[in-house]
């Protein structure tokens, strides 16, 4: 079966032909800064298209960012389902109209050919209310939606079921804390297969430091900036875009805050530091969470290539059973980087979205 898998991001929407069953890449490729030099999603979807050709796929696969309470898995699109995708916007402003962008150019394009959302937020379902529910009015909570949803879900569902293949154990035996860092970034504390905790919350603004936002912060910060004259779009900005290593360093990408680490560049050490004691903080939530863990995994680009942030997030935690072997660490695309007598197992496990929405769109049809 074919599928052809859209992931349409905020300022970049990437794409995929790939045959489900073999998991091949056939064609594929990524329409970068839009938003800039007049580029739109409708421009780039237009694109994409027309780099298809004319080939038709068995299933097109879409990710949607922000699946709210309503769906807890996969779902083919109908137009009552585009309705509730376009409905769910308020709570995902920079995603899920893009999104649904690429759900009408498809259906579009390829009128017959089935089109399935796949959400980031699905897998978080499994979450309880004890970790789900925000302490604040619960009328108000209800009236909103305001809740925590999670999200990078569908590559969470990937790394957990390939890290129970290399661990050759059973994914319903398993404790995991997967640790997706890329230019967002999330942790997520997973039992037996299932999501139980995860550190973004309504929107993918909570929680680790990532490359232009903020993570947690005191939400007092808020009220005291805009008393200060802040409006509420100056605040989004400066929270979702002018934050987290962009904040404290001038610029998102890692590897330059490591070179700036490595000149002895005293915000680039400050942000590296921050964002390491951040990323420990959670490690050491879901370790209480979860009563233990049997692998630790780093997946995305930060986790899969910075052998120094895996170090630094983990330096120190023998007494927990963890103990990284800095050989293994240190060489790219190993997949076991502990040490043979470490009682908690610790993984690189590339992620593969478009494999995995391709997979279950498949799945459905
Ligand atoms: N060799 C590397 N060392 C450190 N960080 C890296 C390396 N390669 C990529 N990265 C980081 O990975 C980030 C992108 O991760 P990715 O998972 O592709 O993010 P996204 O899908 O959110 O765009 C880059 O911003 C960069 O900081
Ligand atoms: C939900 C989210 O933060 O996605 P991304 O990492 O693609 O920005
Ligand atoms: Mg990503």
């Amino acid at each position: 079966m074919i599928a052809f898998v859209v992931n349409s991001g905020s300022s970049s929407i990437k794409w995929e032909l790939l045959d489900v069953d073999s998991g091949e890449r056939m064609r594929g490729g990524i329409v970068e800064r839009i938003g800039e030099n007049g580029v739109d999603h409708a421009g780039a979807m237009r694109v994409i298209l027309e780099e298809l050709g004319g080939g038709h796929p068995d299933v097109i696969g879409h990710r949607v960012v922000h699946g709210g309470s309503r769906f807890t898995t996969a779902t083919i699109v109908t137009d009552e389902v585009e309705r509730a995708i376009e409905e769910l916007s308020a709570l995902a402003p920079l995603h899920n109209p893009a999104n649904l962008l690429g759900i009408r150019a498809a259906r579009e394009a390829f009128p017959g050919v089935p089109n399935v959302a796949v959400f980031d937020t699905a897998f978080h379902q499994s979450i309880g209310p004890a970790a789900y529910t925000y302490a604040i009015d619960s009328a108000v909570a209800e009236e909103h939606g305001v809740r925590r949803y999670g999200f990078h879900g569908t590559s969470y569902q990937f790394v957990s079921a390939r890290a129970a293949e290399l661990l050759g154990r059973p994914l319903d035996e398993l404790r995991l804390i997967v640790l997706h860092l890329g230019n967002g970034a999330s942790a997520c504390a997973i039992d037996g297969g299932r999501s139980v905790d995860t550190s973004m919350g309504l929107t993918p603004l909570e929680g680790l430091v990532m490359g232009t936002r903020s993570g947690d912060i005191d939400a007092g910060i808020l009220f005291h900036l805009g008393r200060a004259g802040y409006s509420l779009a100056d605040l989004d900005a400066l929270l979702n875009r002018r934050s987290g290593l962009t904040g404290l360093a001038g610029g998102n990408d890692m590897r330059d805050v490591l070179a700036g680490v490595d000149a002895g560049d005293a915000a680039s050490i400050l942000a590296f530091d921050v964002y390491v004691h951040r990323l420990r903080r959670y490690i050491g939530a879901y370790l209480a969470t979860l009563g233990g863990v049997d692998a630790i995994v780093f997946t995305a680009g930060v986790g899969e290539n910075a052998a120094r942030v895996r170090e630094a997030a983990l330096a120190g935690m023998e007494w927990a059973g963890i103990r990284l072997d800095g050989e293994r660490n240190a060489v790219r695309g190993t997949t076991v980087v502990s040490a043979d007598d470490s009682p908690v197992a610790v993984l690189v496990v590339p992620t593969n979205e478009e494999l995995e929405i391709a997979r279950q769109a498949a799945a459905l049809v």
